[in-house]
């Protein structure tokens, strides 16, 4: 699904209103109307029992306006607690509080303290203060009543947005609405997906407000990858697939106390449906190697009391290249000068689409304009915040500021695609397409993900798919296998392994979601 920014929906409302005519007021209607149908269908109808909506001066207050009319007419006692004095209320807002019986409306005086007793005879409260128009930090009368919404122990509905949250980051802004669920308008919005806001809103319902097709499609944004985006990027195999043809990938890995992560991301990329996978290592590792692994193939390299990948394996290892469809780089190979310089050649010299991870990354981050090299090729990299603060020469939190734009940014500078992983890895391709992916959760803040990752789409890329999908599938699939954990081993017991054992049946739920027929 397509997710906006806040500045882009307000374009958006204004396209519609100016070039296809359909009033603000209309939308308003579709919106509030939209708001009350989620409230019937969770909460029935109102039997006299009492909702209060919490309203801003802007349209998002507006909104709440609708809300607290149909809401009446379904039976509910609705209560409005306007932050503002309607006289400083314009436009649409203003006209659907004129609509509004002027018995439902609270007014604090400035400078009192809230009527707490509102909240404590509500059944529910209805958060319409601030919506895609919150500017700065919350503070004052708009703060208090937030944290009074939080306090009241009552099932909260967010309009829009949950109040405070910036609908542009997901960034709380101060203080923030916890929402049970939260019906936004049009389009999601970028603040509803990511963290921390997209914990804030809850259960999140987008609905239709009647804006038309074009203004959707025309609309800048990012894609938010869920089962039905996953399930569209996949590929059926070919009744007549052989191992020759279902993608064989070079995986370049491994040093002494990290031959796990070159098992892991060899035994992931045949799990992903790789047709070969062939493990170079440092020779003096093979023997433990073949000893984990068993499908995939070990290439020692290096003369036979090697144990760290070296600048003299270059040859062998571009000779080996030669005839894979991939070459995955990174996982456990050390910083040792001499791999630093190895990973360096490859760079330049690798005809191949290339994964770059790990310790791959790390030799890059001394010199990140060497990507440049490769722009004729396909080169694709999977840092976690940390990894990408190193390459981008930034700390980790000017990272973790603005992910999907420090990806952007780095994807377009360096023309690779990139998964910056973290809570809602962010996709970035060189032509400034962005996805945020959807699955995943924090079970995975655990050692080797980003092998198994590595493996899954080096997998992928070597099966033929273009490389923005290859990395968004890539990142759904292992998110999912590690969705899929969740009710075996919970957050804290899940390993890499488990992960990678669990790629299968990912694959498997999206191959198969919406009942599809495509695969077998
Ligand atoms: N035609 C439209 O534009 C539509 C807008 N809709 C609603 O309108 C909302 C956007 O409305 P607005 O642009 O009026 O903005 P909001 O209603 O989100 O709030 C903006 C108001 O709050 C004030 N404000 C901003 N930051 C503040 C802060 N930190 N503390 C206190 N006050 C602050 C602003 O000065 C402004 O008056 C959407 O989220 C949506 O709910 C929907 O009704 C659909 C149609
Ligand atoms: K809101």
């Amino acid at each position: 699904m397509k997710v906006v920014t806040g500045q882009v929906m307000q374009q958006m409302d204004q396209r519609t209103i100016g070039e296809f005519g359909i009033p603000g007021l209309t939308l308003m209607e579709n919106a509030g109307r939209a708001c009350a149908d989620a409230i019937t269908e969770s909460f029935g109808p109102g039997e006299g029992r009492k909702v209060l909506i919490v309203a801003g001066k802007g349209n998002n207050g507006g909104d709440g306006y609708v809300i607290a009319r149909l809401l009446a007419e379904r039976g509910w006692q609705a209560a409005v607690l306007l932050l503002a004095p309607p006289s400083a209320i314009a436009g649409d807002a203003a006209a659907n509080l004129a609509l509004l019986d002027k018995g439902t409306l609270v007014l604090p005086p400035v400078g009192a303290p809230l009527p707490l007793e509102l909240f404590r005879e509500a059944t529910l409260v209805v958060d319409a203060l601030l919506g895609t128009g919150v500017k700065s930090e919350v503070t004052g009368a708009f703060r208090d009543a937030i944290e009074a919404i939080n306090a009241s122990g009552r099932p909260v509905v967010a309009v829009d947005i949950p109040s405070g949250v910036d609908a542009a980051t997901g960034r709380v802004l101060g203080v923030a609405v916890r929402a049970e669920f939260t019906v936004t308008f049009a389009l999601a919005k970028l603040g509803n997906v990511l963290h921390p806001g997209c914990d804030l809103c809850g259960r999140l319902v987008v609905a239709d407000i009647g804006m038309p097709q074009t203004v959707l499609d025309g609309a800048p944004g990012v894609e938010y990858l869920d089962l039905a985006r996953a399930h569209s990027l996949m590929r059926p195999r070919s009744p007549l697939a052989h191992k020759g043809s279902a993608g064989h990938s070079l995986v370049i890995a491994g040093s002494p106390g990290k031959t796990g992560a070159a098992a892991m991301a060899a035994n992931s990329a045949l799990r992903t449906g790789g047709g070969l996978v062939t493990l170079a290592i440092p020779a003096a590792l093979n023997p433990i190697l073949e000893a984990k692994t068993t499908e995939v193939m070990t290439l020692p390299v290096g003369t036979s009391g090697a144990t760290h990948l070296q600048a003299g394996a270059l040859p062998e290892l571009l000779r080996e290249a030669s005839t894979r469809d991939v070459v995955a780089l990174g996982p456990g190979i050390g910083t040792a000068p001499s791999t630093v310089f190895l990973v360096h050649s490859l760079l330049a010299e690798l005809a191949q689409p290339l994964v770059i991870d790990a310790d791959g990354l790390n030799a890059l981050a001394q010199a990140p304009e060497r990507l440049l090299t490769r722009r004729d090729r396909i080169t694709l990299l999977t840092p976690h915040p940390g990894e990408m603060a190193r390459l981008a020469g930034c700390s980790i939190p000017e990272i973790e500021a603005e992910r999907s734009a420090a990806a952007a940014d780095f994807a377009r500078r360096y023309q690779v695609y990139l998964i910056l992983k973290g809570a809602r890895s962010v996709i970035a391709a060189p032509d400034g397409r962005i996805a945020i992916n959807g699955s995943g959760n924090p079970g995975m803040a655990s050692g080797g993900m980003g092998d198994v990752l590595t493996g899954v789409l080096a997998s992928l890329v070597g099966q033929g798919y273009q490389p923005f999908e290859a990395c968004c599938l890539a990142a759904y699939l292992h998110g999912l296998a590690a969705d899929l954990l969740l009710p075996l081993k919970g957050t804290q017991g899940m390993s890499a392994t488990d992960v990678q054992e669990k790629l299968p049946e990912a694959l498997k739920a999206v191959a198969f979601a919406t009942g599809s027929t495509r695969f077998h």
